[in-house]
């Protein structure tokens, strides 16, 4: 590391003072390869970060005090399997500027957030990767993945045995979002992987522009049960390549959550019947996609390609693996590695069936022990098995965790969930 990057300060940035953050802004974004912020940019980037963490690395260039890296973190809260959400040290805005890159700054604004929320209580920390092979080196494994469908919205046609859609739908106004919150609120406490959406981040959904959640022509559409209670909601963005003077228009859909398979039903039949528009693309889906399923020719959807979305890190190796429950039964020691030397422990995990909840989910008995491992796997690994994603069996073949073939396939058993976890929610 040469000398000088011995010299930068790291600081707190105040989100509230404008002109902290236009400085924090600007190197993160010349480093996202965006243009520096416009004055609207940064009046919306203050909406979005308000409470969060802000770290900037300053350093002394051509006799100016310049920010030359950044780091945001927040508390949020994620759903595991079988149990209700748990606290999160969720990071973003991981930036150096080239000039800068490969000194080590990264590593020291990460590894002091890590350090912290450790600190703070928090048995996980989660991020979205912009590029895989960063975050593996500090104990981060991918943890959910997404995909993307493209459909043929005149091949769209639903099986007769499919859920029948019953209710109404009806469009919402930009910046009402309440229902739409409580919709999404509901749909991820229920899934693994679900990430709450607080309402600053239901603010900034609420306003049209590029990139945003409702795109420049973009629509939200709630549906209500036959009762009025709002189970389901579309939010997604048109354009049109006419081809002469015949449409060609397609949906770009942002997001689609429901609460019942009838409104999951009729929001997609209502996406793919909107006139002069042929086909539906649809990013960040989870892989297992119940679409297909219900249709009379599963090929009008396309899927892929698959691709990692939120990355783990588990902070207390007892305490994450105790804030879970499981479906199986069996009992294995576990040696996890870490490392950065935070989480590292040996624990004996216990899941017997005479602890099943009436719902059939089991706690475990999760404590520390000498005795020798079943398994022996690095901190990244675990948070790649928490959430029910990855395989343990897949991990042994790949020579990533040491176990026999039986207690890779008892490890897999016991983190497997009825649902992929799935995580919409960029942040
Ligand atoms: C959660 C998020 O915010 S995701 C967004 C991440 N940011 C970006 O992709 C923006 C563009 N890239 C950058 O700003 C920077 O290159 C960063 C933030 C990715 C890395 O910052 P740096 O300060 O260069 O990282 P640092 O010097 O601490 O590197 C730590 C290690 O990671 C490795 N590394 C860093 N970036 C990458 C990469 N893109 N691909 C592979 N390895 C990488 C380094 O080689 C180093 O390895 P070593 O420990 O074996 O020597």
């Amino acid at each position: 590391m040469p000398d000088r990057v011995m010299d930068v300060s790291v600081v707190q940035v105040d989100p509230e003072d404008r002109e902290a953050l236009r400085a924090w802004s600007v190197p993160s974004r010349t480093s996202f390869l965006q243009p520096a912020p416009t004055p609207q940019a940064l009046e919306d980037r203050q909406h979005e970060v308000r409470g969060h963490r802000l770290t900037a690395v300053r350093d002394t260039v051509a006799g100016e005090d310049r920010v030359v890296a950044t780091l945001r973190s927040f508390d949020s809260e994620l759903t595991l399997p079988g149990a209700g959400p748990v606290g999160v040290d969720a990071i973003s805005t991981a930036t150096v500027l080239p000039t800068h890159r490969r000194r080590g700054l990264l590593s020291r604004m990460l590894t002091a957030d890590l350090d912290r929320a450790r600190e703070a209580g928090h048995a996980f920390a989660a991020l979205i990767a912009l590029e895989a092979p960063i975050y593996g080196r500090f104990g981060f494994g991918a943890a959910t993945r997404a995909t993307s469908l493209v459909v043929d919205n005149a091949r769209l046609a639903f099986r007769p045995d499919a859920p029948a859609a019953t209710g109404s739908l009806e469009f919402v106004p930009p910046g009402r979002t309440d229902e739409l919150a409580a919709v999404h609120d509901a749909a991820r406490r229920a899934r693994p992987g679900g990430l709450l959406r607080d309402a600053t981040w239901w603010e900034a959904a609420g306003r049209r522009g590029e990139g945003r959640w409702l795109g420049p022509r973009g629509h939200a559409v709630l549906h209500r049960d036959a009762d009025g209670t709002p189970d389901g909601y579309a939010a997604y963005d048109v354009t049109d390549d006419a081809v002469g003077r015949v449409p060609n228009g397609t949906v770009h859909l942002r997001d689609l959550t429901a609460t019942t398979p009838a409104a999951y039903r009729a929001l997609w039949e209502f996406t793919a019947s909107i006139d002069l528009v042929r086909v539906t693309r649809a990013a960040d889906r989870p892989v297992d996609e119940l679409l297909p399923h219900l249709l009379v020719d599963p090929r009008a959807v396309q899927t892929g390609p698959v691709d990692d979305f939120l990355w783990l890190r588990v902070l207390d190796v007892p305490g994450a693996l105790a804030a879970r429950r499981y479906l199986g039964c069996g009992t294995l020691v576990l040696r996890v590695e870490d490392p950065l030397g935070l989480a590292g422990a040996n624990v004996r995990l216990h899941v017997a069936p005479q602890r099943c909840g009436a719902d059939g989910w089991v706690c475990a008995e999760v404590t520390t022990t000498d005795a020798e491992p079943d398994v022996v796997l690095p901190v990244g690994e675990l948070g790649s098995l928490l959430l029910g994603g990855t395989s343990a069996v897949a991990l042994r073949r790949a020579g990533r965790i040491a176990a026999t073939p039986a207690a890779a396939w008892t490890l897999e058993t016991l983190m497997a969930a009825p649902e992929q976890p799935w995580c919409p929610t960029w942040f």
